[in-house]
């Protein structure tokens, strides 16, 4: 079995509970969506260059950088055939904290059975993305404060609708529920002023580091 990874790098994490700590980074190619604001779409074109790699050969990269961290993302790193058995293999060294980046879409009842799971961070698309019919609201109920419900809001819609989302599932209440700008478009004043406006205490708001730390368009950071 092998997997098509577009990218392997160690950076900061700029993103979710680990923002700020040394990472280890697997990309895989394609993903089953395209929104609108996709900072990452090289990575989705059905020519992309890519490194066939076994998963002994990702589990070995990621040992030998020495970085604990390691994001499992893409493109959709759920949609990858045989997914599955990469993330047993990674689950059975308790020494790495594993996060997969997902885009919501992917049921995650298929993975619940896995031993010492990875901590997922599910985006849920809003309406700016024009991908929202893609989401698999079933998913919400599998997540847990192990895991991060994100909400990339692009406008005032989007926020309206996210905390729509979190009163009607009650979703501070079960995981941890991240807000993060799509990147240049709404003030980041406006994303605060509204978590105050409507009280959503539960709530973080968060900037992608990397995009301050390199130029937003760099790759491999
Ligand atoms: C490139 S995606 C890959 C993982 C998965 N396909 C997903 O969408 O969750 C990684 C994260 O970057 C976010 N993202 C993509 N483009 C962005 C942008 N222009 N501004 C802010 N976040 C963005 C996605 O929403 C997702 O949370
Ligand atoms: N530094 C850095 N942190 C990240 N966290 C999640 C990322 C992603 O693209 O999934 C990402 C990324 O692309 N770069
Ligand atoms: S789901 Fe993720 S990788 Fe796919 S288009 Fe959306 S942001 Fe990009
Ligand atoms: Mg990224």
């Amino acid at each position: 079995m092998k997997y098509n990874v577009v990218e392997r790098f160690t950076s900061i994490n700029g993103e979710g509970m680990k923002a700020g700590q040394l990472a280890v980074f697997i990309r895989f190619a394609g993903c089953n969506l395209r929104c609108t604001y996709c900072d990452t779409m090289w990575a989705n074109d059905k020519d992309v260059a890519y490194e066939p790699m076994t998963a002994e050969e990702i589990y070995d990269y990621i040992k030998g950088t020495g970085i604990v961290n390691v994001t499992i993302t893409g493109g959709e790193p759920l949609i990858q055939a045989g997914v599955d058995k990469l993330l047993e293999l990674l689950s059975g060294d308790e020494s790495l904290y594993v996060e997969i980046e997902t885009n919501g879409s992917v049921p995650l009842k298929d993975f619940m059975d896995l031993t010492n799971p990875p901590s997922f961070t599910m985006d849920y698309k809003l309406p700016s993305s024009e991908m929202e019919n893609g989401m698999e609201k079933e998913n919400f109920s599998y997540l847990t404060e192990k895991d991060t419900l994100k909400f990339v809001v692009g406008t005032m819609e989007d926020l309206e609708r996210a905390d729509e989302l979190i009163r009607e599932h009650r979703l501070t209440d079960t995981t941890n529920v991240y807000f993060s700008p799509v990147y240049g478009e709404l003030p980041y004043e406006a994303i605060v002023d509204f978590m105050k406006e409507r009280n959503l205490g539960g709530v973080t708001f968060q900037l992608q580091l990397h995009k301050f730390v390199w130029n937003p368009e760099e790759r491999s950071v």
